[in-house]
């Protein structure tokens, strides 16, 4: 049996991302896991995920960067304390800031590793850098803020 990910841990109402939530049919749902001080996702990109042929969409590698380090700020803030992330008080965060640089060109049809470092953890926010790399090679790198969800997310 694999060790679970990071995203087995969220509740049924934040599973539906299209990134990382295990109940979006036609999202992602990308599983994220601690090698050591680094957090991994592996990704294999379909062909619909294409911007320019053979060569994969921007904005799928924003996603996976984002995703990839929400659920990692989570793990983060649960691994700070020594608790399961399965324990109370639950953490969620949500992006507060995206950063992507593309560096060269990410091929289509190979699995992506999505490698996230946590830079710093200050009180309802979390930095993650995290790199995306095609056949050994880093095609992207981003950084993201985490903040932690308010109760009452999206009422105005
Ligand atoms: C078991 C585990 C379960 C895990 C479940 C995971 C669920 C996953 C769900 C799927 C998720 C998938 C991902 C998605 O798609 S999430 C969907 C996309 N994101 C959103 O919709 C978020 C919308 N924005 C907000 O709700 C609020 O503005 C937030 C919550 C972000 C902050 O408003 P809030 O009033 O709450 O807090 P605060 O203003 O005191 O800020 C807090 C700290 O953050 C810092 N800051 C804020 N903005 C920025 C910025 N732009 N750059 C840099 N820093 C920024 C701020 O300076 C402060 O730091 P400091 O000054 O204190 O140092």
């Amino acid at each position: 049996m694999p060790e679970p990910a990071f995203q087995d841990y969220y509740p049924e109402n934040v599973s539906h991302c299209y990134g990382c939530g295990s109940l979006n049919a036609l999202g992602l749902r990308i599983r994220t896991r601690w090698e050591g001080d680094e957090s991994v996702t592996r990704f294999t990109p379909r062909p619909e995920h294409t911007a320019i042929p053979g060569f994969v969409y921007g904005g799928l590698l924003a996603s996976l960067v984002d995703c990839h380090s929400t659920g990692t700020a989570a793990a983060a803030m649960y691994r700070q304390e020594g608790r399961a992330m399965d324990t109370l008080p639950a953490y969620r965060f949500v992006t507060a800031s995206l950063h992507v640089d593309y560096l060269a060109p990410t091929p289509l049809g190979v699995e992506l590793e999505v490698r996230g470092r946590v830079k710093r953890i200050e009180g309802r926010k979390v930095v993650v850098e995290a790199t995306v790399s095609a056949l050994g090679k880093v095609t992207a790198r981003g950084e993201v803020v985490a903040a932690q969800m308010r109760e009452g997310f999206g009422q105005v």
